[in-house]
């Protein structure tokens, strides 16, 4: 027999138990509660004291100065308005002792013809004025009597300096309401104070449909789960949003927010919660506009080194707090619209890798209009410009750096474990020369023109990829900026294996998600609801965190270039200039020759050694199309990075004459050979 859906089964399944659901126990809710931070941010860092500090400082010395300058204007205008305050004490006084303030109620009384009210008014004058009258009498004859005295007794020093304190006393009595002789130094600007009542009308004037309906009820559509709080130099409220309202539909209608908020929209950032549910909001209410507050100044402008293997300033968040990257380890993207601040940004991070004088940069502004101008004369490989010529030297480039990505790997993998522990790169390993393992740092902008390129586009995306893939760990960085960040112009495999994201403005989802991650913009992290003003602002995504939102510190052109003539010294006291910066241009082919290998082969073991002459003239016939046209000298500067120098060796010309010349010994080029594939254990 079957069951109709109107019996009861048997055995019912109770889904909401009596008295709920067993609750997490003590231990599970304090492991899992969020712990706020015993100190604020800006109490445990101490550049953040410091600055707070010296804001301070400033502050006080500007106060002091400012009233300073004008202390004998003041004592002027406040011994000329002494009769006034004299004046106003006298009469004062008088009206005191006359019990002037019970007049008008006396008169209202004789006028009301209230007769017992006006004779206790009366009475309680005459009272007031005989106990006054003693009191002004007795002040008067001991005042004069006090000053007599003093006249006599005190030093003219004394008197000068009372007479001028009691002359400035009744000035500053006698000063008019309307005109006070001393004005603020400072005038504080007031951004009005972010209450609940404000954030709640903002939320409700949004037009979301669950908000309205709550608040319509006398809800208030908006749990807050934490009081507002004053956070840097904002407001920051947090709380969540009503069933099935998602921080993404907020942060959609940013700009309704702020004029529900009465705020500039540069100064309006809601934010998801990283790790909680969709629903939480975080508003982060600014006092100024992002885009136009002032930022403090680079702290790397000035003075100051990079170790790339540990965190440096970049930028600031909406806090004001300096927000770091550390450029090791990473491979990025900047994805932006034109003229949002992406080559910029791409600029300040090329010129931190410069402090670092052990960087190697290569530098390719593929744009051409020399914005990565300041660069050069650091740069171990530069071009700006995106014709034949540079495309083809930039495809030897980097056929180089791909080639230095295998030795790479293979001076890592034969290291000692104690040495090299994570089969990566540290930075004591950068800092041994004889292993050629510094920093590398690779920048692109406008990296699309290389992955676009007819012919060659392939070979470069295959040699980005791998540069993205394995660079980090070997110590190769590779950071590509891009206006179009498309699958064409940004191929997935570099994209999808950035560590590192930088992402301004941009139109729409697709872009959002090939710069900051598949998914970005479900997220809520939306670089569309940047503003055209935003120049600079950007979602970061990197150091381990979630996407945050960071202005990037302007550096203009001017600037750069002072920083990089700064880091062009560091290097020149570290001797750590190289390749283009030299003026030397890259290696041609060194995909389908190896030099080595080649002045080997055409120094053969029963020749121990040879002239640079007869060696390029052989490495010509060998392949005309990599060394036709060499020079001896050539030759020379191209052994050089590998430790082999000529000298002087006595032979024999081709028409039999001994002669002393420059050449290379095959030993020397066999060693180099051996150093090269296997190198030595790190000391
Ligand atoms: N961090 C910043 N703060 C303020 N303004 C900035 C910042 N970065 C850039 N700008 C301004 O934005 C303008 C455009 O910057 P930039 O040339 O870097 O843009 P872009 O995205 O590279 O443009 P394009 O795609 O045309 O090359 C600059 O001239 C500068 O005035």
């Amino acid at each position: 027999m079957s069951l109709s859906p109107a019996e009861p089964a048997d055995e019912i399944t109770l889904v909401d138990q009596p008295g709920g659901p067993p609750e997490p126990g003590l231990r599970d809710r304090a492991q899992r509660a969020k712990r706020r931070p015993v100190l604020p941010a800006w109490a445990k860092s101490r550049k953040e004291l410091q600055a707070a500090g010296r804001g301070v400082a400033v502050y006080a010395w500007h106060v002091a100065a400012y009233h300073a300058v004008r202390t004998p204007w003041y004592a002027i205008r406040l011994t000329l308005q002494a009769p006034q305050g004299a004046a106003r004490v006298v009469g004062g006084t008088l009206r005191w002792a006359v019990d002037a303030e019970g007049e008008p109620f006396r008169r209202a009384a004789a006028a009301h013809e209230d007769v017992g009210e006006y004779l206790k008014l009366s009475r309680q004058r005459d009272r007031r004025v005989r106990w006054r009258s003693a009191v002004g009498v007795a002040a008067l004859v001991g005042g004069l009597a006090s000053a007599l005295s003093l006249y006599v007794l005190a030093s003219t020093w004394f008197l000068t300096l009372a007479g001028f304190t009691v002359a400035l006393g009744l000035g500053w009595l006698g000063q008019p309401a309307d005109a006070p002789i001393v004005h603020r130094a400072v005038e504080i600007p007031k951004a009005q104070r972010l209450t609940s009542d404000i954030v709640l009308r903002a939320l409700g004037a949004l037009g979301i449909a669950a908000i309205s309906q709550a608040q319509s009820k006398g809800g208030p559509g908006f749990t807050f789960t934490a009081p507002i709080t004053r956070d840097g130099a904002g407001w920051r409220a947090e709380g969540d949003l009503p069933y099935g309202v998602t921080v993404t539909d907020v942060i959609d209608k940013r700009d309704k927010l702020a004029s529900g908020l009465r705020r500039p929209l540069g100064c309006v950032w809601p934010e998801a919660v990283p790790d909680e549910h969709t629903g939480r909001l975080v508003l982060w209410v600014g006092d100024h506009d992002m885009s136009k507050s002032k930022k403090p100044a680079w702290p790397l402008l000035k003075d100051g080194s990079v170790d790339l293997f540990k965190p440096a300033p970049y930028g600031t968040d909406q806090r004001g707090r300096w927000v770091p990257v550390t450029l090791m380890y990473i491979s990025g993207i900047i994805g932006a619209i034109p003229r949002m601040g992406k080559t910029f940004l791409l600029r300040l991070l090329l010129l931190t890798a410069a402090l670092d004088p052990r960087a190697e940069l290569h530098v390719y502004d593929l744009k051409g209009t020399g914005d990565l101008g300041p660069l050069e004369r650091v740069a171990h490989s530069y071009r700006a410009g995106d014709d034949e010529e540079d495309i083809q030297y930039a495809l030897r480039d980097l056929r180089a750096l791909r080639a230095e990505l295998r030795r790479r790997a293979k001076v890592v993998r034969n290291l000692p474990r104690d040495i090299c522990p994570e089969s990566k790169v540290t930075s004591e390993l950068a800092d041994k020369k004889s292993l050629g393992l510094h920093p590398i740092v690779v920048g692109a902008d406008e990296c699309q023109v290389w992955f676009e390129h007819p012919e060659h586009g392939k070979e470069f995306e295959e040699i980005c990829t791998d540069l993205t893939k394995r660079g980090p760990a070997l110590g190769i960085t590779l950071l590509l900026a891009t206006q179009r960040p498309d699958a064409k112009s940004l191929p997935t495999g570099i994209s999808a294996n950035a560590s590192n994201r930088w992402c301004l403005k941009v139109m729409g989802q697709t872009e959002n998600d090939m710069v900051l991650g598949t998914s970005a913009y479900k997220r809520g992290v939306r670089a569309t609801m940047f503003a055209w003003d935003d120049k600079g602002i950007h979602y970061f995504v990197g150091e381990g965190a979630d996407a945050r939102i960071v202005g990037a510190t302007y550096i203009d052109a001017p600037m750069a270039d002072s920083v990089s003539l700064r880091a062009y010294k560091l290097r020149k006291a570290a001797g750590t200039l190289s390749g283009h910066a030299l003026g030397e241009e890259p290696e041609t082919e060194t995909q389908s020759f190896d030099l080595l290998r080649d002045v080997a082969s055409v120094i053969p073991a029963a020749e121990p050694k040879a002239w640079s002459e007869t060696v390029v003239a052989r490495l010509a016939e060998l392949r005309p199309d990599v060394y036709a046209g060499w020079a001896p000298e050539q030759l020379t500067s191209a052994l050089k990075p590998y430790g082999i120098r000529t000298t002087q060796m006595w032979g024999t010309t081709e028409d039999g004459k001994g002669a002393n010349r420059r050449g290379i010994k095959r030993d020397d080029v066999l060693r180099a050979m051996a150093e090269r594939d296997e190198p030595p254990a790190a000391a």
